[in-house]
């Protein structure tokens, strides 16, 4: 009997399209199952308002959760920082596979990097958290830069470059890597100065909760490491009370003495998007073994925050 090919749900976007390639090639290899990609449209994809006026977590997400719960798909794949902190019980996080680059990049006119902007540069993002932290850093550098909220899939956020209407817009490494425009970026920002979203530069492979014996086999392509860094961020960015629209960054990391991991650390911000106040933060603790010692981290340093001022730099996200 040979078994019917395994549904891969997916965006439409090219982005989207290059990751759920990629992983239904793990899949298929692994599995030795054919899978097929089942193309979804999500409101995230089809509205024009920015993403922050759409409002909630999950726009990019929740099409695709429905296709599998109405058993139109077998599995999904989600960039990891569009998922809602709050996994439904019906469905399992499967996979979290080894991360790509975590960092924000800078795709800027004339091959400039972001020290190289020139006074008053205009830099589009829609994100507020990159906006807190870019209008931070010029702060503190004695530069002048304009964030100008922009949205759109990869080619159009470059474009605005391109076209000569903005002098630079901010993009996820892993995502012009993974729709092989990386040759476009003119400044990798270091994580020491622009802290990445909860969960960027990962992905979630998802599948109903009931399909054990899928959730099995996707579960080989799991990085422990990485889902433990993930889980913290998450539980970091939950116990703030903040959704994938607030201006919060987090990155967990392995602090390694030579070749040995010593320990996991946690490095969160928050902050107004004028970049005039930011709470930083980090905390270490011993590698995460389970699920609930990753989020113990999170919330850990979630408190320092919050005992910082944190909840009180949130409050002007417009949702
Ligand atoms: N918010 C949209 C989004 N969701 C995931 C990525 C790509 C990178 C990733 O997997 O983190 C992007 C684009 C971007 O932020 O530039």
């Amino acid at each position: 009997m040979t078994e019917r090919a395994l549904r891969l749900g997916t965006r439409r976007s090219r982005l989207a399209m290059a990751q759920s390639g990629q992983v239904a090639e793990a899949v298929q290899e692994l599995t030795g199952r054919s899978v097929e990609l089942v193309e979804i449209t999500t409101y995230g994809d089809t509205s024009r308002e920015h993403l922050a006026q759409i409002g909630g977590t999950g726009v990019f997400v929740a099409a695709l959760r429905e296709a599998l719960a109405r058993d139109e798909v077998d599995f999904a794949v989600h960039s990891l920082k569009d998922l809602p902190t709050a996994q439904p019980a019906e469905l399992t996080l499967a996979a979290v596979p080894v991360r790509e680059d975590p960092r924000d990049a800078l795709v800027a006119r004339d091959g400039l990097t972001f020290a190289e902007l020139p006074e008053g540069a205009r830099v589009g993002t829609g994100s507020p958290r990159r906006m807190a932290q870019l209008n931070a850093y010029a702060r503190s550098h004695g530069m002048t830069i304009r964030t100008v909220p922009i949205r759109g899939n990869v080619d159009t956020r470059i474009g605005y470059v391109h076209k000569g209407e903005l002098d630079a817009v901010v993009l996820a490494a892993a995502g012009l890597n993974r729709v092989g425009r990386s040759d476009e970026v003119t400044d990798f920002l270091s994580v020491d100065t622009i802290l990445p979203a909860p969960g960027q530069g990962a992905l979630a492979i998802e599948c109903a909760a009931h399909n054990a014996s899928l959730a099995a086999a996707l579960a080989e392509l799991d990085d422990p490491y990485t889902r433990a860094a993930v889980t913290a961020e998450r539980s970091l960015l939950a116990a703030l009370e903040a959704g994938c629209s607030a201006p919060v960054g987090a990155l967990a990391d392995l602090l390694a003495d030579g070749q040995i991991v010593k320990e996991m650390r946690l490095r969160g911000v928050v902050g107004t998007t004028d970049g005039s106040s930011l709470v930083q933060l980090s905390t270490t603790g011993p590698v995460p073994e389970t699920e609930t010692q990753a989020m113990a981290l999170g919330r850990e340093l979630a408190a320092e925050m919050l005992a910082k001022g944190a909840a009180g730099l949130m409050g002007e996200r417009a949702l």
